[in-house]
This record gives C-alpha cells, sequence and structure tokens, in this order.
C-alpha cells in the first residue's frame, strides 16, 4: 500500500546570516530615524508607504545597514546562491507587537513602525518593492496570518500544508523576490517555511523531463483575488523552465498549474519528486525574515495549528522586482502597485 511520506526538509544554515547584538542595534538606527519622519499623529494606513520620497528615503537609509548585511543582499541580487535563498536572524522588529489580527489585514500600522521600515530597507537591496492591487488591497507591506474558516485554502491565509509553488506565476510583473519577516511563530513551532531550487533539483531530472519543462505546456489557475471578474481566469500555457542550461529559471506551482497531457504531467511529477529531495526550511521565528529569489526556487510551508487567539503565526510579506520599467505602462504615475488584472488575465 502506498504511504505518504512528509518531504524531509534540509536544515537552511547554509544561507543562514545570524546578526550580532551590534549589527541588529545598527539596523535597528536605520529603521528608527526613518520611523521618526513618518506622520506622528493618528493612526497609519499601510497605503502610506506608496510614496516614491518616503521610498527614496527608505533607498538611503538602507546604505546604512551593517555592512556584513548589505553586501550578503546585495550578492544576493547579482549572482543568487545555490539554493535561490537567504534567511536573515535578528532583523529588528518592534517591542510591543499588537495582537496577531485575526482577519488577515492591519489597517493601522503604527505600532509596527521599526518592522515595516526595517523590511523595506532589505528590501531596497534586492530591487524595487512592487505590489498587486488583487492582492491584500495592494499594500507594499503585507500581513501573513491564518484565518478562521480558510483553514484547508492553498493560499497563505491557511494553515494547512502549503505546497510549493512561484509567487504569483502567472503575472506578468510576478515578483523576483519575495521577503517573509517573521514576528510571531506558531505556537508549536510546527511552521516550517520551505524553498527548492530549480539549480539543485536538476542534476535529478533525466535530459527527457528538462526538456518537456522548456515547452510552454503548462498553465497556472489564478490565485482567487487575482483577474476574477471572468470567472476561473488562467495563465496562457507556459514553460516551467527557461533561460541557461545550467542556472534556468523556474515557474511552477504544485496546486495550481494544470500540465496539458500526460507527458508534461509525468514531466511536472519528476520535476516534483526531484524539488522535494532538495528541499530547505526553517521555523521562522521573530525577527527571522526570509528571501526567496521567486525565479530560482518555489516556496511553500508545513501545515500548523492556529488557535486564533491572538498570539498565532504572523508574518508580513514585500516583494521586489530588479527592474521596475517593464510595468510602468499598467502602474499610476508614482505608484509601485499593479492595477488588477483584466479577467482574461493580461493587462
Ligand atoms: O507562510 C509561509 O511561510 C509562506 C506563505 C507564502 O507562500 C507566501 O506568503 O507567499
Ligand atoms: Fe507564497
Amino acid at each position: 500500500m502506498p504511504t505518504y511520506h512528509e518531504p524531509f526538509i534540509g536544515g537552511a544554515e547554509e544561507v543562514t546570516l545570524e546578526l550580532t547584538e551590534q549589527e541588529t542595534a545598527q539596523f535597528r538606527k536605520a529603521a528608527a530615524e526613518l520611523a521618526d519622519g513618518l506622520p506622528r499623529t493618528g493612526p497609519l494606513s499601510p497605503a502610506l508607504l506608496d510614496d516614491p520620497d518616503l521610498l527614496m528615503d527608505v533607498e538611503l537609509a538602507a546604505r546604512w545597514l551593517p555592512p556584513r548585511l548589505a553586501r550578503v543582499l546585495s550578492r544576493f541580487r547579482r549572482a543568487g546562491n545555490p539554493y535561490g535563498t537567504l534567511i536573515v536572524r535578528n532583523a529588528p522588529i518592534d517591542d510591543d507587537l499588537p495582537p496577531t489580527p485575526a482577519d488577515g489585514a492591519v489597517t493601522d500600522w503604527s505600532r509596527l513602525p521599526l518592522a515595516t521600515l526595517a523590511q523595506l530597507a532589505a528590501v531596497s537591496w534586492l530591487g524595487d518593492v512592487i505590489a498587486y492591487a488583487d492582492e491584500k488591497s495592494g499594500h507594499l507591506v503585507q500581513d501573513i496570518v491564518p484565518v478562521r474558516g480558510a483553514e484547508r485554502r492553498q493560499e497563505n491565509s491557511g494553515s494547512v500544508m502549503l505546497e510549493l509553488h512561484t509567487e504569483d506565476g502567472f503575472h506578468p510583473f510576478k515578483p523576483d523576490f519575495i521577503t517573509l519577516l517573521c514576528l510571531r511563530a506558531d505556537h508549536e513551532r510546527r511552521a516550517v517555511t520551505t524553498s527548492g531550487a530549480i539549480t539543485r533539483a536538476l542534476p535529478r531530472l533525466s535530459a527527457g523531463c528538462v526538456s518537456v519543462l522548456r515547452r510552454p505546456l503548462f498553465r497556472i489557475r489564478h490565485s482567487s483575488s487575482f483577474g476574477r471578474a471572468g470567472g476561473d481566469a488562467v495563465s496562457p500555457p507556459l514553460p516551467v523552465l527557461s533561460g541557461p542550461d545550467s542556472e534556468p529559471e523556474l515557474i511552477a506551482d504544485f496546486h495550481a498549474m494544470e500540465p496539458a497531457g500526460d507527458t508534461a504531467a509525468r514531466a511536472f511529477g519528476e520535476l516534483h519528486g526531484a524539488m522535494s529531495a532538495v528541499l530547505v526550511g526553517a521555523v521562522l521565528e521573530a525577527g527571522d525574515l526570509m528571501i526567496v529569489d521567486n525565479r530560482a526556487a518555489v516556496h511553500g510551508r508545513t501545515g500548523f495549528q492556529p488557535r486564533y487567539d491572538g498570539g498565532d503565526r504572523w508574518l508580513r510579506r514585500c516583494f521586489a522586482v530588479a527592474d521596475l520599467r517593464p510595468s510602468r505602462g499598467v502602474r499610476a504615475a508614482g505608484s509601485q502597485v499593479c492595477p488588477p488584472l483584466p479577467p482574461g488575465g493580461r493587462p
């Protein structure tokens, strides 16, 4: 009788940078100085972040990040690493965190200025921040929390195992980098954020499989929030692999991707097996910042048990693209937010 085996998930020590106390203090100082420049009266709306002057200030302040961190981020942007993943430990976050929001969004982040600006500062070393009106209200920094009733959804509001995926693989301006800053771990430390890099999976794939994965035989169903008006939108047929033989780029989603025909389905199954064999991951703790190169690796998460008691797992997510220009035709002037996808999915 076939039995289900949890995939082996390797440790992420090789890609982890643990900041020293001094480095955390230096990072905190840069974020705190930015926070001091924010309006001080009334609630701070997340929409405030979509402001070219503020993002410019963030970029300038990021020059004062600890040099060891800045170097690692800059190198990752330029050259990546074999895991397509970085974990920075001991990033600064706010001391007096509010309860984890039950409904999946914080509309006032006046108690989260440090975490917010620290994350944006780190992101500015990777590229330009980007967001999508279809997703989490277009917030540049988004709250990722378990939502009651959504437990079984293959989305970040769920708490069952989240299948490996490219983030927004169907989107013409998908992110190049995903950053996840943990404010609170799950109660039982069961939620392992995983990633699988194509360069590490590649040696396990047959030549036949690779050639099928390079053909446009794979469509992705849009996440429920995107391009909804026309019903269940799907992407045009895409190749899973593209680019150089030894270091290809990857778009894959083991929940939402539909291979066309048996040959494509077999190749996709082979890729899933290979990815599952090379996974690395970590239970993210408060102050852990995980960064995934969305072109080089897929990511996912093991299941966990939410309690909905205000102390649940809470990550904050922020995306970057290496080049903001390709999306200039769809974004409003001065905004980093892509408008809703039309029903067909293409702007
Ligand atoms: O919850 C996690 O660790 C990852 C969630 C995820 O895939 C995402 O927010 O994009
Ligand atoms: Fe994701």
